[in-house]
């Protein structure tokens, strides 16, 4: 697929030194269970040898059991924090997670602009469109999803929809993996540069394909599915390592693969915590043998 070779690099600001990794920033809630959320985008980047930085949306209060509260952070401080950082360390690929209101996305989207982050800028945009807790407690406004899809999505690079949130945006149910193709195509015309539909949520498939698509042709990302429930945090440890990848200034499709590698070795040695589901390990390159 030689058009999916086309993505920008970010560049913002350059290292102060040769030594210094390539930067990479969350726009994110945070999890106090460090499951999900900016947490696991943490920890991602880390393993993937990227300088990670916040942009923090909303505190959850979360556990295993799920999201008993949240609250937002006003959008001109969640605007200001990405300003902070970019203006200043400089940002060389950027995700979103928990986006909760339609004023939120707009002051992130204003903040993006004046930085070059995003669609028509030079830094990748990588849009995880979370809408619910993996429990179905809601992350977002009422009024939020349609700003996501008008006003987000084409300004995105990458957008990673789970299946819930393809029938929440595109009124589309999807059932086995050939439907992928359909779903993939609707949220592309929503206008993002790459749609890569994730199917975690086929439980009835015997393995767990994910589709990268850029509007002429779509790639199949092939890898097993593994029998755990504990797979709190996936959504978030895969778009996160194909943000790291984007920084460290693969092209897309290699991006993604790295991405997927990444979250399926995650998935595998996922663990159980509290008594409800586990999350997967974003730290499964680091063995217990090297911190001993
Ligand atoms: N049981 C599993 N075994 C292997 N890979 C999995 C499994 N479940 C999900 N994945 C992979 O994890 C990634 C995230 O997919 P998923 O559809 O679960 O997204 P999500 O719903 O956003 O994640 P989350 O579980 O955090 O809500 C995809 O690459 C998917 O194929
Ligand atoms: C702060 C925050 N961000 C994202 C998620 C989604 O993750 P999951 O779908 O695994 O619950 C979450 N639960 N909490």
């Amino acid at each position: 697929m030689s058009s999916m070779d086309s993505t920008p690099t970010g560049t913002g600001i350059r290292p102060a030194n040769d030594t210094a990794p390539p930067t990479a920033l969350t726009i994110a809630g945070s999890d106090s269970g460090g499951s999900a959320g900016m947490h696991a985008d943490l920890r991602t980047f880390f393993s993937c040898g990227v300088h990670g930085m916040t942009a923090v949306t909303a505190v959850t209060v979360q556990n295993t059991l799920g999201v008993s509260d949240m609250v937002e952070i006003p959008p001109e401080t969640v605007a200001a924090q990405v300003e902070s950082v970019a203006s200043d360390i400089g940002v060389h690929a950027a995700k979103t997670g928990v986006l909760p209101s339609a004023a939120c996305i707009e002051a992130v989207l204003a903040a993006c602009d004046r930085q070059g982050i995003g669609r028509d800028g030079r830094t990748p945009l990588v849009l995880d469109p979370v809408a619910a807790s993996r429990n179905g407690e809601p992350l977002l406004r009422a009024d939020a999803l349609a700003a996501l899809r008008d006003e987000a999505f084409p300004r995105a690079t990458l957008v990673t929809p789970n299946l819930d949130e393809v029938r929440l945006l595109t009124g589309i149910e999807v059932r086995d993996r050939d439907q992928l193709w359909e779903a993939a195509k609707a949220m592309h015309d929503f206008g993002p540069e790459y749609v890569l539909i994730k199917s975690g949520h086929l439980p009835e498939d015997p393995e767990c394909v994910d589709l990268l698509f850029d509007g002429r042709e779509a790639v199949t990302l092939p890898g097993p599915r593994y029998s755990t429930v504990h797979t709190h945090g996936a959504g978030d440890a895969f778009a996160s390592a194909i943000t790291a990848a984007l920084a460290r200034g693969a092209p897309m499709e290699r991006a993604v693969r790295l991405g997927k590698r990444f979250v399926s070795r995650s998935v595998r040695h996922a663990y159980p915590l509290g008594s409800g589901v586990g999350p997967v390990s974003t730290f499964w390159r680091i063995s217990s043998r090297s911190i001993q």
